[in-house]
């Protein structure tokens, strides 16, 4: 009886640490942002051994008396896998910070810096709609960014230029990595193709790469008027404005990274449809193929995350393969191919 009851007990409070756990995971995201802000992991790196709390707080541009709190930054940052600690050197006990692989994509003179992605993820234009989701839930707007802020991503980024600026930064910098990966890893898809046009391609991070790579390539990058009025093309890549729902530059081939996941069924069908007007040879999808049980828990609620961030900020979705599978058959595509190198991510090529 007193067994049961303590069982009792113990459940109950392993179910108030859960509940804590979760009121309190925005923790993680502010701790990160503003040891970026406070430039530690750059701060840590030119220091170039491990270094010790009395160096990194003199370093650091706060108030002195805060100095005895970035022990406690560290310290949660240390146990989420930002940093880690060393010994100073072999004979001294003292301990130093390092960084880790993760805190490694936070520097920001990285090529592949993710920091440009978490400055806009965290920017409160993206993060105030998370405050109207109940309220999404309840009227018919397509987004809670457009229950947030009265329109949609796209339009707010054409009448901001610091949002648009913003936004297509952290896409380039999540794009740099990508190609680096697609260009290692999945060469052989551009094979024998002689044009591509890259559908809402951003600022051209990923076309530039391809480009370079297969220089006998001719790349496009084709997005919104706003966002590539004043970028200039090279030798063989060129900028061309407009809107894929109404048409888009014929090719050998379409690369559409990070476009579906944004858009509903409907719209991606559209979408599609246009594609397959326009190519010779395939469309090219990046995007996430959502496994529902295989991979580790990390895997798993990252794509859960950013399932979530796509019906947030626009109206889209993550996919599961069957749900790929209808939207690429129901748009008249006869036969697509997954290639799962890319982490979370997914080259699906899609033939007509
Ligand atoms: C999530 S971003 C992906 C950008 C880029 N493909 C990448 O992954 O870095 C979506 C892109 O679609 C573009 N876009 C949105 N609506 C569009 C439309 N109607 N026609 C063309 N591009 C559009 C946006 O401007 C933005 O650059």
């Amino acid at each position: 009886m007193e067994a049961q009851r303590d069982e009792r007990v113990s459940k109950l409070l392993g179910a108030q640490t859960h509940v804590w756990n979760h009121i309190f995971s925005f923790i993680n995201s502010m701790s990160l942002k503003c040891a970026i802000e406070l430039d530690i992991p750059d701060i840590i790196h030119k220091y170039g051994q491990p270094m010790p709390l009395s160096k990194l707080t003199t370093s650091l541009s706060i108030h002195p008396s805060k100095a005895n709190c970035i022990y406690r930054l560290m310290r949660i940052l240390t146990h989420s896998g930002f940093f880690s600690q060393h010994k100073v050197n072999e004979n001294e006990l003292e301990m130093g910070y390092v960084l880790t692989d993760a805190s490694t994509l936070l520097l920001k003179d990285n090529p592949l810096s993710m920091v440009p992605f978490l400055h806009a993820m965290l920017d409160p234009t993206l993060t105030q709609p998370w405050l109207q989701l109940p309220t999404w839930f309840k009227n018919d707007d397509p987004s809670p960014f457009q229950t947030a802020h009265g329109m949609k991503i796209w339009d707010y980024a054409d009448r901001e230029p610091r949002l648009n600026d913003l936004f297509n930064d952290a896409m380039a910098s999540d794009t740099q990595l990508v190609a680096n990966v697609v260009i290692e890893r999945c060469k052989g898809v551009f094979n024998g193709l002689e044009s591509l046009v890259d559908v809402g391609g951003g600022t051209g991070t990923m076309a530039m790469a391809i480009a370079k790579s297969f220089p006998q390539l001719e790349c496009t990058v084709f997005d919104l008027p706003h966002v590539v009025a004043t970028l200039q093309g090279s030798e063989n890549l060129k900028y061309v404005g407009g809107d894929m729902f109404e048409s888009i530059p014929s090719a050998d081939a379409i690369l559409l990274k990070w476009i579906l996941h944004d858009w509903n069924d409907e719209q991606c069908v559209k979408i599609l449809k246009k594609c397959k007007e326009a190519i010779k040879s395939k469309v090219i999808i990046i995007d996430m193929v959502v496994e529902n049980e295989k991979g580790d828990d990390e895997s798993i609620e990252t794509q859960l995350f950013i399932d979530m961030v796509v019906m947030v900020l626009y109206p889209g979705k993550e996919r599961t393969e069957k749900e790929w599978a209808k939207l690429i058959f129901s748009t008249g595509f006869s036969d697509y191919k997954i290639t799962p190198v890319l982490g979370l991510r997914s080259l699906i090529e899609i033939y007509p």
